[in-house]
């Protein structure tokens, strides 16, 4: 259960360490557009052999090749006829006249880079830039200047590949090239190509906001300022002039939306094992103590959750999980977020996986309140129905701590749709609904144990099956989820691998979703009763405090059932855990 994530995610893996800032995003893509022979592919070749998480997005061509190109790495070299087949079949996502040949970007070469959880960098020309803008692709744009026509031409011809009809056609076909900077909104920056060293400083300062998610203009370049830089490349200017990427510039989203950069960032005094033992730290944060520290949106479970935790950790062999990863999905609200703030503060590393990257500022920044180190806790939005956003996963972990990987898996994350009725539901909200229950869970699973599998340390993958009666495609999928965690076990035992899983079935959550089907509380859109147990909504509304509901569960009951099953001792396999609230004299929930 969890988020009703409804934002789309992008992007990728994190090839910069995630420098203790910012939530992480899976790489944008990098799109490289310049006139022919201005030095694109010299800066490309030299990027990706410095950094591997770089992929080159291997274009489509009709011309023929040149000396020393090969097949399938410089380019797929095809026919007129075979190209026009495939762009009539919709496999390109741009394609163009170039220089007297056609040229274009399948869309499975892109998706091949991205699968590989990289960086896609695209050399393109201006018309392939205007179409993939316009498809909306995730991309920084960088247009690549020469520092004058005259030199274009002088390493045109000092290349040596091309005959003189070609260097003709490129070089007209440079001057309109080169005016296309002043196109608003086209390109996110620009680079003169004057000097090679400074050119290729200023590109690999893009490039790292690609890599880290980040798309438009760096801070202080509004889109469409590059201009002044590039007309006075065309107009002959020297210099390397550059309306961004200045060597070392951070990251514009890390710097705009990270609530942790000018935050002075809070380190943990002691170890997590502190933290848990120590009184003093959940004094503060116990009912009564005044707001709880968590800021959490759903605050009246929040302040009771360090108490649950400590409670259900005394005693047993909770210990081991320090510093031990968690993934935690749809930690963007609820019983997620309860998850991810708890078992970070007792002393986890906890990767915080939501679709909403706004939702994982707000509890990024309600952990460093907390007093959690910035680098004992991973926000990384993704989407768990695209597998190369799950599969980024365990590399993004071993990025951020190196020899690490995912020990613990909660399988939170569900989307639970109003319009998800088995006899009157629409096949798009089941669409969304199996995806992201099913389909994610399975993606998260199978990535997790692979990690584990890959490091011969097995943990404890635990499933939240909470689902209300009656929630329609909501409840089968959660059916779903519970019967998987099942055959993980069944498939670990004929595998003679320790693998632990575990099921946690809270039954009448007080959760916006149990209120809406009691009537409680009207929907008041599609995906607002989305599966947010204790999200914002859930404890909003007139009619909501009209009916108490505190005898019903908390998100803080099932972390303290999650904490229970993760510090069970070696020889006791917790497989099932059902929790019901507490009926009143006269049966029903109070
Ligand atoms: N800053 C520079 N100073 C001098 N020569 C350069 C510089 N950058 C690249 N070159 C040279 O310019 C020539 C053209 O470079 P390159 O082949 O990388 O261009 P390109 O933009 O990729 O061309 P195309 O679009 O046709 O593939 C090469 O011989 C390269 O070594
Ligand atoms: N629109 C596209 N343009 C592309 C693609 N791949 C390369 N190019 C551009 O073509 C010229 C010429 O390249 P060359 O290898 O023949 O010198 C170059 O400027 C590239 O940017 C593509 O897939 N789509």
């Amino acid at each position: 259960m969890g988020a009703a994530e409804s934002v789309p995610a992008t992007g990728p893996a994190v090839a910069q360490p995630p420098a203790a800032e910012g939530v992480v995003e899976l790489p944008s893509a990098l799109v490289i557009v310049g006139p022919s022979g201005v030095g694109k592919g010299t800066l490309i070749n030299r990027l990706m052999e410095a950094d591997k998480s770089y992929g080159f997005s291997c274009s489509h061509t009709t011309r023929p090749p040149r000396e020393g190109e090969v097949n399938g790495v410089h380019y797929h070299f095809t026919s007129h006829e075979a190209m026009e087949a495939e762009i009539a079949a919709g496999k390109f996502l741009e394609h163009a006249h170039v220089h007297k040949n056609i040229y274009g970007t399948s869309i499975q070469a892109v998706q091949d880079v991205a699968n590989a959880g990289r960086c896609c960098v695209l050399d393109i020309d201006v018309q392939g830039a205007r179409q993939v803008r316009k498809a909306g692709l995730r991309a920084i744009f960088v247009f690549i200047a020469p520092p004058s026509l005259e030199e274009l031409e002088h390493r045109l011809r000092g290349r040596a590949t091309d005959s003189e009809e070609q260097i003709t056609t490129r070089l007209r076909n440079a001057q309109e090239e080169v005016e296309s900077v002043k196109e608003a909104g086209l390109y996110d920056c620009v680079i003169v190509n004057n000097n090679l060293e400074d050119a290729y400083r200023q590109l690999v300062a893009v490039a790292k906001r690609a890599l880290a998610g980040e798309v438009g203009p760096s801070l202080g370049s509004p889109r469409g300022s590059p201009t002044a830089a590039a007309a006075a490349a065309a107009a002959g200017g020297a210099g390397a002039a550059s309306a961004d990427a200045e060597p070392g510039s951070g990251s514009t989203a890390g710097r705009a939306s990270s609530s942790s950069s000018g935050v002075v960032q809070q380190r943990r005094t002691s170890s997590g094992a502190a933290a848990l033992n120590s009184t003093a730290t959940f004094k503060a944060w116990l009912p009564g103590e005044g707001q709880s520290q968590l800021n959490s949106p759903h605050t009246d479970e929040a302040a009771l959750l360090p108490g649950a935790v400590a409670a259900s950790a005394a005693g047993y062999g909770w210990e081991r999980q320090h510093g031990r990863v968690a993934v935690v999905t749809g930690a963007g609200s609820g019983v997620g977020w309860e998850l991810a703030t708890s078992l970070a503060l007792a002393g986890m590393r906890v990767v915080a996986v939501s679709r909403r990257k706004a939702q994982l500022e707000k509890l990024q920044q309600a952990m460093l309140d907390a007093g959690l180190a910035q680098e004992d806790f991973l926000p990384v939005v993704a989407d768990l129905t695209k597998e190369a956003e799950v599969s980024a996963l365990p590399r993004i972990v071993a990025k951020r701590w190196p020899g690490a990987g995912i020990d613990v898996l909660i399988n939170n994350a569900a989307v639970a749709r109003t319009d998800g009725s088995l006899m009157s539901g629409s096949t798009e909200a089941w669409v969304d609904t199996v995806s992201t229950n099913v389909l994610g869970t399975a993606l998260a699973t199978r990535e997790a144990v692979q990690s584990m599998e890959e490091r011969q340390q097995w943990g404890h993958v635990i499933n939240i099956c909470c689902a209300e009666e009656g929630s329609g495609m909501h409840a089968a999928t959660k059916q779903a989820v519970c019967s998987m965690a099942q055959e993980l076990r069944l498939e670990a035992r004929a595998r003679g691998v320790p693998l632990r899983v575990s099921t946690i079935t809270p039954t009448a959550l007080n959760s916006y979703f149990f209120r809406t089907r009691a009537g409680r509380n009207k929907p008041r859109s599609r995906h607002e009763a989305a599966d947010s147990p204790s999200g914002a909504d859930a404890t909003e509304g007139a009619a909501a405090q009209e009916q108490p509901t505190g005898s019903l569960l908390h998100a803080s009951d099932v972390v303290q059932a999650c904490v229970w099953c993760l510090s069970a001792p070696d020889h006791v396999d917790v497989s099932d855990i059902t929790q019901a609230f507490k009926r009143a004299q006269g049966g029903r929930p109070q």
